[in-house]
């Protein structure tokens, strides 16, 4: 089923609001940033401890960031390398097209068809309350499924394509689940960006503290 009916294809659901356009950068530009972000991204493959056991990510990812704030999932805290041109200029096309600005990019790089993204939410407490996630894909075409946490019939699936922007609003993170699952389809690699604001844990003393501090002094 297509959810979707036109090229800026909105979504409604209960509790969250979708955005995708499919080409929202052209084949050729797509196939440029996919190279290039392959070959000069920092990659790392980070180990997760679940459950008391540890293993490697099913994916190798890479976080980029203006604010030098940390951002931690799945017990990983990344720290953020400062941003490349290049991750600056989708930045620019996204912000301008969500009308919302970002503070940092977290990369994955799915290799082939058994790296995945299991069932989470982009929740953290430093993205704040109903965070705008704004998601670029390149490369290998991927279902992106998603699902209510608790009314069982919504559930829904959506294919990533090629250049494409997925935009994840209002109630999302709080009331759904998404993720990337495995396919055993002969794929190539994938690499998707999501675009998030991280908001500053230490902004250093407050006003109030400042003039506390002036008042004793003076
Ligand atoms: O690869 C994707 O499309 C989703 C990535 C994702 O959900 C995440 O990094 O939090
Ligand atoms: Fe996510």
């Amino acid at each position: 089923m297509n959810l979707f009916s036109s090229e800026k294809r909105v979504l409604q659901l209960p509790n969250a609001e979708l955005i995708y356009i499919p080409n929202f950068y052209s084949v050729e530009k797509a196939n440029a940033y996919l190279k290039l972000l392959k070959a000069k991204t920092n990659w790392q493959h980070d180990s997760i401890t679940l459950f008391g056991k540890t293993h490697l990510q099913p994916r190798l990812t890479a976080l980029y960031g203006n604010n030098n704030e940390p951002y931690t999932y799945s017990n990983i805290t990344m720290k953020p390398i400062v941003f490349t041109k290049p991750l600056l200029d989708i930045k620019a096309d996204v912000e301008q097209l969500a009308s919302h600005t970002f503070t940092s990019v977290l990369l994955n790089l799915y290799r082939f068809g058994s790296d995945s993204n299991g069932w989470h939410a982009d929740n953290e407490k430093e993205l704040g309350m109903h965070p705008v996630i704004a998601s670029v894909s390149f490369g290998a075409e991927r279902y992106f499924h998603f699902k209510h946490r608790t009314l069982k019939d919504q559930k829904h699936k959506l294919l990533l394509e090629h250049g494409s922007l997925l935009i994840m609003k209002g109630e999302m993170q709080a009331h759904w689940l998404h993720q990337i699952p495995k396919t055993k389809r002969e794929i190539g690699e994938r690499i998707n960006l999501t675009f998030r604001y991280i908001k500053r844990k230490n902004q250093g003393p407050s006003t109030l503290v400042l003039l506390i501090c002036f008042l004793y002094m003076w």
